[in-house]
């Protein structure tokens, strides 16, 4: 018990244990003159604040740094029409960036979008290049600088044409390293006035809808002026399944109902089909698969709607030159398998030659073994094979993220914990607060409410519209904390969370990993609590084993503590712990209250939600909610939950 406690005291970097890696990531040296920002580790510092001749360093970085700055003025000397740059200090920039490329006759990483350009004008002249250009404007307009670590390496691995299965940290700018090279690659493709099929030159798959709208929108802000057509994949773009268009009218439509009555999506919510120069509807009244005769470049998608409009008929794969798959490991779990396999077999299916073969990319911040074997064997056949881009160590947090255990004994004093850290000044919002449950989102939110914070829940029970509205509230700063399950962990972009809170333990390290990489994102300094019980304590390992793989420094003792068993960790992962309803713990309102004053509490709170539930219209849910909802269920629905299972090697 003593020693638990010794856990809440959390966590500091021990820099003579990881002194190499400190070389690497470590900010300069404290500059009392110097704004925050010089803490950034430099490999992260996108907006080069430590950048500049100037720059105060560690000398090995100031040595990577001369060296690069060589490097880059023997590039220019090489003139605009040469693709190459000086071989020799490729290694240099790939070990300063922590990237660790393996496969055959590796591509080299790429150092600066006008490097992006000379690539290209090497390969088909200015035609080539026009793409490129316009992309390298867009990116400094954006006032960008640098790619990152993960950017360079599949910059260089797509434009080289060859597959890529790239790990690298939350918020370490994934999603520009597949859209940039995509953008570059592809020329804006021409309308075929008789062609009622969408077909994309590329396609990006992504777990939820949120994030194929947030890759929309990333997309849109690099793609200004490019004439470039991206999409989202809504029921719009599946158009013929409503039967909006001629050939949905004939029969189409029925049978894409049917078959989301089959797959049990029958409250499919529709997507707006958000897009890029979008395409609109034809001005004789046409809409759906008549709008969609515009062709679309790049086409964002979750794999389910996208079963869905290629078995319609709406969309096929046959002549895609691109497909990525972001949360790759995500997509490669027992839930979405069966979807992700159909796209493949979709790209293959009735292939002209002259198509080529599909050049594939899989990104994600956590890659288990087991699944990079399936993806692999996916991958295998390209050219001299696939390139695997790990950026940093591949089953650690970011570094930026202060991560900290914190002993919380029983459920009944988790609420008090979360007081404490309010009241003692701890609580800095923009605030995520990840729980296990639907109903505990929904519980802590009131109980949050009640205290008079300014917090909202965020979960598969709620629309898509609801979710939307949450998510820019959040974003606005109109809501200060925001309560999730595992919905939210993955990929979503809050610009400036400055805390994340595992109020209920997380059931693997990947969720870890995911849910505080919400924090700490794009270079920024960021936190990150961990409650535990008693109950919890036979899975701390896991959880430390992250932490020290991330640099942090944990006592020697808990460094010995025993590693779960796989079992066990499969058991956690299938089934969360089974924990008192946070309704009924101490310090709720409903807890150890009496009589009047309980009744009150709870009217004031029956109040306060009414008003609250009042915000949202009820509206159908979305097939990604649905299919989110059934695995935030996942403690209640032991028999569905073990068709989930999937061999993890945490
Ligand atoms: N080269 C760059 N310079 C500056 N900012 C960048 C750069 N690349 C990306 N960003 C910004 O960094 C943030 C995080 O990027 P992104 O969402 O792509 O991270 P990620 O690696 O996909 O994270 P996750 O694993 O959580 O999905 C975004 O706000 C993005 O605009």
């Amino acid at each position: 018990m003593d020693a638990f406690r010794i856990l809440t005291g959390g966590t500091r970097l021990d820099k003579k244990r990881f002194q190499a890696d400190v070389a690497h990531f470590e900010a300069p040296k404290a500059d009392p003159v110097a704004s925050t920002s010089t803490a950034l580790p430099s490999e992260l510092d996108f907006f080069g604040a430590t950048a500049g001749d100037g720059a105060v360093g560690s000398a090995e970085d100031r040595k990577a740094k001369k060296k690069e700055r060589k490097w880059k003025r023997a590039e220019e000397a090489a003139g605009a029409d040469s693709a190459a740059s000086t071989p020799a200090d490729y290694p240099a920039l790939l070990r300063r960036h922590k990237i660790k490329l393996t496969g055959l006759d590796l591509p080299d990483p790429v150092a600066s979008v006008d490097d992006v350009v000379r690539r290209r004008r090497a390969v088909g002249g200015d035609t080539a290049a026009e793409g490129a250009e316009v992309l390298a404007q867009n990116w400094k307009s954006l006032g960008l600088k640098d790619p990152t670590g993960v950017q360079m390496a599949a910059w260089g691995t797509m434009l080289a044409g060859r597959d890529v299965l790239a790990c690298a940290p939350t918020g370490s700018g994934k999603t520009f390293s597949f859209i940039y090279p995509l953008l570059a690659l592809l020329s804006p493709s021409s309308a075929s006035p008789d062609d009622s099929v969408i077909r994309p030159q590329a396609v990006i798959i992504e777990p939820t809808r949120e994030l194929a709208v947030q890759v929309l929108r990333e997309t849109r802000r690099l793609a200004g002026g490019g004439g470039w057509k991206a999409a989202v994949l809504g029921e719009e773009g599946v158009g013929l399944a409503k039967g909006k268009g001629k050939e949905g009218k004939k029969g189409k439509g029925k049978k894409g109902k049917k078959e989301k009555k089959q797959a049990g999506e029958a409250d499919a919510e529709e997507v707006p089909a958000a897009q890029v120069d979008a395409p609109e509807p034809a001005e004789d009244g046409a809409s759906g698969a008549e709008a969609y005769k515009v062709p679309i470049d790049i086409l964002i998608t979750t794999p389910l709607r996208l079963v869905f409009a290629i078995k319609s008929g709406a969309v096929s794969l046959s002549t895609t030159s691109h497909l990525i798959l972001d949360e790759a490991d995500k997509l490669f779990e027992l839930n979405f398998l069966e979807q992700t396999d159909e796209i493949l077999a979709a790209c293959a299916k009735d292939r002209p030659a002259e198509a080529g073969e599909i050049r594939k990319g899989m990104f994600s911040a956590t890659m288990p073994s087991s699944v990079e074997e399936l993806a692999k064997g996916v991958m295998a056949g390209a050219g001299s094979g696939m390139v695997r881009a790990i950026v940093g160590h591949k089953e650690a947090a970011t570094s930026t993220i202060d991560q900290t255990l914190s002993f919380v004994n029983t459920e009944d004093h988790k609420l008090l914990s979360l007081r404490s850290m309010i009241q003692g000044g701890q609580f800095t919002p923009p605030v995520l607060v990840f729980v296990q449950s639907i109903q505990r989102a929904k519980e802590l939110a009131n109980e949050l409410v009640f205290d008079g914070i300014n917090a909202d829940a965020i979960h598969a029970d709620r629309t898509p519209q609801e979710r939307d509205e949450l998510v820019r509230k959040f974003a606005a700063g109109q809501v200060w904390c925001l309560i999730c399950t595992d919905v939210m962990a993955r990929g979503v972009d809050f610009k400036g969370v400055k805390l994340v809170i595992n109020y209920d333990f997380p059931q693997s390290a990947m969720s870890y990993i995911h849910r505080i990489g919400r924090t700490g994102r794009a270079g920024k300094a960021g936190r990150a609590v961990t409650f535990f019980t008693k109950a919890d304590a036979g899975h701390l390992k896991t959880i430390v084993n992250v932490m020290r793989q991330s640099g942090c420094t944990v006592p020697d003792w808990m460094l010995a503590l025993p590693n779960p068993s796989q079992d066990a960790k499969k058991a956690l992962k299938m089934r969360p712990l089974g924990r008192k309803d946070i309704s009924k713990t101490l310090g709720s309102g409903n807890a150890g209250d009496e009589g009047g004053a309980k009744r009150e509490k709870s009217k004031k709170r029956e109040r306060i939600m009414g008003g609250k539930r009042g915000v949202f219209k009820k509206g159908k849910k979305g097939e990604e909610g649905k299919a989110d909802k059934a695995s935030e269920s996942k403690g209640e629905r032991p028999a569905k939950r073990a068709k989930r299972e999937v061999a993890l090697d945490e």
